[in-house]
Formats: C-alpha cells, structure tokens, sequence
C-alpha cells in the first residue's frame, strides 16, 4: 500500500509547487530583459516571493472549486481533497490568504502596478478559467490560458513600474503555447475529463481536429517568437535559438498529428515545460551577454 503523504506535504500539493516554478521563471527572468537594465537583488526577491504566494494561493482555491471534477478524474483523484485528508475550505481560506498576503508583499516591497496584475492573474485563473470557462467550453484553454500568460507582465512591472508593447509580445507567447501544452496532455486523459464532464477540445472535436490545433497554434507561437528580434527587443543569439527551440517544439507536433500515439502526446507535453524554460533563458543570455 502507497505511504500517507505528511499533512504539510498535502498543504503543499494544494499549490501545485511544480506548475509555479516554470510560473516563476517567466515572472523573474522577464525582470532582466526590460529597459530599465539589472533589476536590484531585493525587488526580484520580493518579486519571487509574492508572485510564489499569489499562484500557490490561485492554486489551492482551484482545488476547492474543482473538488467535484477532480474526484472523477484518475491524474487528480488522489489529491489531499478528493481523498478526504483535507477538508476543502481549508484550500479556500488558504487560498484567500495566501491571495491577500501576497498583494500586501507585492504592494509593499515591489510597487502597485505588479500587485494588481498579479491579482488580475490570480481572478483570471480562479474565476475566468476554474469557474467560468473550464466547465463550459472548448475554448477554456485558448480563452482561460490567458491566466498563465500573467506572470512575464508581473516581472515586468516589477522591473519597470508597467507595461509597453514589449511584455504584451512576452504575455502574447505563452498565449500561443497553452494550448499545445495542455491538449497535448488531455489527449492522454480524454477519458478523464469525459467522465467528469470537463469539455475539453478532445472530448469535444475529437482527437483529431486536437491535434490539427495544436500544429496550429504551435505555428503562430513560433512566428510570434521570431518577432522580438525585428522589432529589436533581443538580437540574433535570441532569435537562433527561438528558431532552434520552435522546429523541435514544431517537430513533435507534427509527429503527434501524424502517429496520434500516446508516447508521441507525452513526448510534446514535456517538451512544452522545457521550451517555454529555454526561451526565457535564451532571452537572458541574449540581454545580458549580447547587449
Ligand atoms: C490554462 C492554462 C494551463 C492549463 C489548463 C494547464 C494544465 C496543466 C495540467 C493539467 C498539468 C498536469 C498537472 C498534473 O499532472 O498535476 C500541467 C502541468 C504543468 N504545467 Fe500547465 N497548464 C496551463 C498553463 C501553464 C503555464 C502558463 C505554465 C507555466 C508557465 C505551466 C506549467 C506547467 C508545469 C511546470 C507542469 C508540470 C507540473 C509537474 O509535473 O509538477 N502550465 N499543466
Ligand atoms: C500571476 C498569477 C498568479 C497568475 C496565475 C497563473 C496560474 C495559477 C496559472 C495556472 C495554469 C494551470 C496550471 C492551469 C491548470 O488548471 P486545471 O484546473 O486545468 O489543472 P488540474 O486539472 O491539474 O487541476
């Protein structure tokens, strides 16, 4: 029999610790690639820590509000709510919590701008997506993805005081590499969000019609990553790599559209968590060794 997860170790997986690394690392490395040069070692602490608190409270109200879904789902069954060893207005309240700490962090030590774009991300993701759109349309991930694209906006502000066309470039890139990274896993768990009602595009258009979308709108991310560099954001070290991370992110959607196997959805979905990664990384290096 499986061990009992610890009790802190339950709190903890309400917040979905891995998705908000990646979270994360967008919402930071986007601070150093801004007009306003290196930011200061104290502002991207107090950036990390209150972006960290805001998506880890996001995420633990989306485990209230999901409790019926998940318990019918086999990837999320398992969960500390829908196993019973959490009750699930404790998720709520640290939801909230968490939520309001983190907006007094971001509002205190960084400046309002990031605080209230980082609560926008927060009610985007808890109310647009969870509540509104997941449960109603195939268009949740295209629409609700949006929530996800948040965090390089925070960074920015964080770094900058606000926004220019340049972070909605950065916002409009994680956008376009949503849906490849989330179809690609519900064509493994179609079964899964069936059974619990979710309409997510497999579930609705097929399987199929899926996988021509996500040739689609991997296609229009990787033109969106080749802009910054015509319009002089990053150089060419940035734009051969976007390049070079775009043909292989290309490659396995093609191979999924055209083998449709399960080895070939999970050899995209995870090649999606590296590439969005390396891009960020590659913007960096690109600002800070090529400037
Ligand atoms: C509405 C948009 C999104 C949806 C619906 C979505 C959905 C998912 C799902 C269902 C998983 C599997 C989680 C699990 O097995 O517990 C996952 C994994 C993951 N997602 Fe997303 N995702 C979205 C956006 C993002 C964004 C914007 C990022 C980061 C920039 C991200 C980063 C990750 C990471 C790092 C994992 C792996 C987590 C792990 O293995 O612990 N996702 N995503
Ligand atoms: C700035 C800021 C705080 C932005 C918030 C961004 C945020 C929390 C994005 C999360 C995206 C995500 C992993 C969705 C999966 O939800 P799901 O309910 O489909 O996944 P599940 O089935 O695994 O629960």
């Amino acid at each position: 029999m499986a061990k009992k997860p610890s009790k802190l170790k339950d709190y903890i997986s309400l917040t979905k610790p891995g998705v908000i690394t990646l979270l994360i690392l967008t919402t930071v490395a986007s601070m150093y690639i801004t007009p306003a040069g290196m930011p200061p070692l104290q502002l991207v602490f107090w950036t990390f820590v209150g972006g960290w608190l805001m998506a880890s409270g996001a995420h633990a109200v989306n485990c209230w509000a999901d409790q019926d879904i998940d318990i019918n789902m086999g990837r999320t069954s398992r969960r500390p709510i829908p196993s019973g060893r959490i009750p699930a207005w404790h998720a709520l309240v640290l939801g909230i919590v968490l939520g309001a700490l983190a907006f007094a962090i971001l509002a205190a030590f960084v400046n309002l701008a990031a605080a209230l774009l980082s609560l926008a991300g927060y009610f985007y993701y808890v109310l647009i997506y969870t509540r509104w759109l997941k449960r109603t349309t195939p268009s949740n991930i295209v629409i609700g993805g949006g929530a996800g694209a948040f965090p390089p906006l925070v960074g920015w502000a964080a770094a900058t005081g606000g926004l220019t066309w340049a972070s909605l470039l950065l916002f409009a890139i994680i956008f376009y590499w949503t849906p490849p990274h989330f179809w690609a896993l519900a064509l493994i768990r179609e079964k899964d969000y069936a059974r619990a009602s979710v309409p997510m595009l497999p579930v609705v258009a097929g399987s199929g019609e899926t996988k021509r979308q996500i040739v689609l709108y991997t296609v229009l991310m990787l033109l969106i990553t080749i802009l910054p560099t015509p319009l002089r954001l990053f150089g060419l070290a940035y734009l051969a790599m976007a390049l070079l991370l775009g043909a292989i992110f290309l490659r396995y959607a093609l191979l999924l559209w055209r083998d449709g196997t399960v080895p070939a959805a999970w050899a995209l979905y995870k090649f999606s968590l590296l590439y969005l990664a390396l891009l960020w990384v590659a913007m960096v290096l690109d600002r800070v060794l090529f400037a």
